[in-house]
């Protein structure tokens, strides 16, 4: 790994400046009590009054775009409100003295809390994600997801910087308390390794963990490497060169080089839906034209599976039923259905091939009822491929052989982990509790596709995967030295405690 990166080295300086900034205030953070608001905040409260806002059009622009979906991203990315927000000089936004904005939406990131009421609307990601950060901190969720700088772009660093800065709940409160005369709030800790007892507060960021984060920016590991991303793309498209040559002579042979290109596929789009920069920019509509996936509906899914892993009613990947129950229907008081229950750990790694089938469902359903032009575009080249250059039963057992590669390797890294009900706490440590990497080498390694890196893609989800294997060690090294539990096992334990876990629900 060579030190600092062309991609790393063009990180903003605003952003440097800005994280350098707000970093000293993280010693602050174990001291303020960051209490956890209700999960689901109104995005706009009824009682916020325009007034407070610096500028009433801004916050007017804002709720005529509240009207849109929460899925749907905001159509022209630099929208008239962006580009003003964007526009304002710092003195309007950044240096804006902190005001009060109780009942507004806020999110602490880098220890300084922002007020997100206006932004929430036009976020790129959709509200829904602002919404249920309310009141927490969210810097390592943020760096996780967001483009920053040394990951190839600094747009969402470069926005951040430019939102109004405010006091947060705690501020408030322990004005509220000075005025009722003091009152003391015991701080919640949290207990992640029988030997080591770390004094934490939910919903605050860890310190430690940014250490960890500026050493792999420092030393370039996000950048993206042309001859290594250039090498996985001809992979893809060699599998499906392979089967559409031998589509109508080998159709066996051909579903099988097309069921792994689609497999190979699906772990390409993925990168590139995490990645920022440029090339990830550009190749988003990947998954689209390889095999039916809106770009839009997935990366909601997947980042709402990222923010909240395992998160049961925010993480969609952990709440399966009716096909299948992860938990006892008495803890999640959703549907039981016991008759068909007592079969799914038989009927569960078979039914898995048809993850890709309820992908495509799901992806035209979302580019249709968001008439996504050019989604619908790439859809329609690919369902044009596919049916039109392809036998129907080389099409169909192609996406059936794709869908079990995928969906019995996805599933396994999750669902037997800690299933939590806690909305907020800590992200690093919610990774660390929520999965589990795979020990696999060669071919093995290939077919697992980045999945077996999962620990390290939770925490560093905008990394190549090509950098994971040698991230590992690195990572595994600081977990044990700031008392997290690293866990991985091999395939065949991993694979088997999904089925005895399918099992063990199956019965109760
Ligand atoms: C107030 C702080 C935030 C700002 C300024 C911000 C800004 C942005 C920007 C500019 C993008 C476009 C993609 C990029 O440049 O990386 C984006 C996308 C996104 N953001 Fe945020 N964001 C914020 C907070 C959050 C939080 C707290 C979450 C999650 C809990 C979140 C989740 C997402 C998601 C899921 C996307 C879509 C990513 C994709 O399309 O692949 N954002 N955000």
């Amino acid at each position: 790994m060579t030190s600092s990166s062309a991609v790393a080295s063009a990180a903003s300086a605003a952003t440097h400046a800005m994280r350098a900034a707000a970093r000293p205030r993280a010693s602050s953070r174990g001291a303020s009590s960051a209490p956890r608001r209700a999960a689901v905040a109104p995005a706009v409260p009824g009682s916020a009054s325009s007034s407070r806002d610096d500028g009433i059009v801004v916050r007017r622009r804002a709720i005529a775009l509240r009207r849109r979906s929460p899925m749907t991203p905001h159509p022209a990315f630099l929208s008239p409100f962006e580009t003003a927000v964007a526009d304002a000089p710092a003195s309007d936004a950044a240096s804006a003295k902190k005001k009060k904005t109780k009942g507004a939406l806020r999110l602490r990131i880098d220890g300084e809390w922002y007020d997100c009421t206006g932004w929430a609307k036009a976020h790129p990601g959709g509200s829904l994600f602002i919404t249920l950060m309310d009141g927490c901190d969210a810097t390592d969720v943020f760096y996780a997801l967001h483009s920053y700088g040394p990951n190839g772009d600094d747009l969402a660093a470069r926005r951040l910087a430019m939102l109004p800065r405010c006091d947060g709940p705690e501020e408030e409160e322990e004005e509220e308390e000075e005025e009722e005369g003091g009152r003391e709030i015991a701080a919640p800790s949290i207990v992640r390794n029988p030997n080591h007892t770390i004094e934490t507060k939910p919903g605050n960021a860890d310190a430690n963990f940014a250490t960890l984060r500026k050493k792999f920016e420092d030393e370039g590991w996000f950048a993206r490497d042309p001859l290594k991303e250039a090498s996985v793309l001809c992979q893809v498209l060699g599998l499906y060169a392979l089967g559409w040559f031998l589509a109508w002579t080998h159709p066996i042979l051909a579903s099988l080089s097309l069921g792994l290109g689609m497999q190979q596929a699906g772990w390409l789009a993925h990168d590139y839906i995490h990645g920022r920069g440029k090339w990830c920019t550009m190749m988003r509509g990947f998954g689209s034209l390889t095999n039916g996936f809106s770009t839009e509906w997935w990366q909601h899914k997947h980042n709402m599976h990222h923010s909240f892993t395992n998160i049961d009613g925010r993480d969609g990947d952990i709440k399966l039923e009716p096909l299948y129950y992860l938990q006892d229907p008495k803890v999640t008081g959703r549907n039981d259905n016991p008759g068909l229950r007592k079969w799914q750990h038989w009927y569960g790694y078979p039914l898995y091939a048809a993850t890709y089938a309820l992908w495509r469902r799901h992806s035209m359903a979302s580019a249709i009822a968001r008439r996504d032009k050019k989604e619908l575009t790439l859809l329609g080249i690919h369902y044009a491929w596919l049916f039109l250059c392809l036998p129907w039963q080389v099409a169909v057992s192609s996406v059936l052989i794709g869908g079990f590669l995928v969906g019995s390797l996805v599933t396994a890294t999750h669902q037997t982990e800690e299933i939590m009900f806690e909305q907020g706490g800590e992200f690093v440590d919610i990774q660390f509790r929520s999965t589990r990497e795979a020990d696999v080498k060669g071919l093995e390694a290939w077919l697992w596709g980045g999945m077996d890196t999962q620990l390290v893609h939770h925490l560093f989800p905008t990394m190549p995967r090509y950098r994971h294997h040698e991230a590992r060690p690195v990572i595994r090294k600081w977990a044990e030295e700031h008392g997290y539990d690293f866990r991985i096992s091999s395939s065949w334990e991993i694979l088997s405690k999904n089925f005895n876990h399918l099992k063990e629900l199956a019965h109760i």
